[in-house]
């Protein structure tokens, strides 16, 4: 499958394999089932879809980074003491190098989380240990009341590329994964059973629900004191794992945690 990159490359960006890079850090993983495990986290820049809520806008709606050849980026994450790996963005797979930099960090023997809005497959030869897939649900549609940039610009793109029924499947079939819902409320659980239902029919493996974490929307602490008893209720309600967001209750996502 082609991989068209949304992040125009400059002149000046590196010739060959190289990622548009928004930020390289140490952390402690704060979401999933991974939650707590120092993480080198690689943020790259440019995403296919505009969720109204992205708590990673400088990759989104406004993306900004520095070019780094993949050599200069595997440097900088063995500096690190720390054997797991995240790739994220952004869409980490709109951009074809994505593939080649997880080729080398299996290589290296690292333990790589990657994680994805689910929409683009990568090639079957990319080694992934814990496809970490979020996809986006009707309540990220940035519609013109909640877009942040007040046009409503994106709201129809958005929701035509929101969902691949058949990208979800293939991620549950080739990876282990988990299926990571960002829940904003009730109103979203009739369309997550459905689309699990979708998914669990078009994938010839099992999706345990232990593989499905509802994770309650919000980038600050103020805003997820709101949602978390609400998410933490209804994965006891539908039997699904919660998934905390350990980096804004640590450190209220500030840059680089
Ligand atoms: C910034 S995204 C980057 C990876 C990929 N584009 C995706 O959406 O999965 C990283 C994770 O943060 C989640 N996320 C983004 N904004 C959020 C918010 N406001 N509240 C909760 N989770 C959020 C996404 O769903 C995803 O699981
Ligand atoms: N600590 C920490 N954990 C995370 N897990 C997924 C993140 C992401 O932005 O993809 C993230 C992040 O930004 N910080
Ligand atoms: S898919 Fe991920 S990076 Fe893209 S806008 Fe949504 S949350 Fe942000
Ligand atoms: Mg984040």
């Amino acid at each position: 499958m082609p991989v068209t990159s949304t992040v125009e490359r400059p002149d000046g960006a590196p010739e060959g394999d190289a990622l548009p890079i928004n930020e390289l850090f140490v952390s402690l993983q704060g979401e999933g089932t991974l939650a707590g495990v120092p993480s080198v986290f690689v943020r790259t820049s440019g995403c296919n879809l505009r969720c109204w809520f992205c708590d990673s806008y400088h990759t989104s709606w406004e993306p900004t980074h520095a070019w780094m050849d993949l050599d200069a980026i595997v440097e900088e994450i063995q500096e690190y003491d720390a054997d797991h790996v995240v790739l994220t963005g952004g869409e980490p797979l709109v951009h074809e190098s994505s593939q080649d930099l997880l080729r080398r960090l299996g290589e290296l023997g690292y333990h790589t989380t990657v994680e994805t809005n689910g929409t683009i497959v990568p090639d079957a030869d990319v080694p992934i240990a814990l496809a970490s897939v979020s996809p986006k649900l009707a309540s990220s549609t940035p519609v013109q009341e909640r877009d942040p940039k007040g046009d409503g610009e994106w709201a129809e793109r958005h929701e035509q590329r929101r969902i691949d029924v058949g990208a979800l499947a293939t991620f549950a079939e080739r990876y282990d994964r988990q299926f990571k819902f960002v829940v904003t409320g009730p109103e979203d659980m009739d369309e997550i059973e459905s689309l699990l239902a979708e998914i669990r029919a078009g994938a010839d493996v099992d999706i345990p629900d232990t593989d499905v974490l509802l994770m309650p929307e919000g980038q600050t602490r103020e805003r997820l004191a709101e949602t978390r008893n609400v998410v933490a209720d209804l994965a006891l309600e539908y039997g699904y794992r919660y998934t905390p967001r350990l980096h804004v209750d640590l450190w209220n996502d500030a840059p680089e945690t």
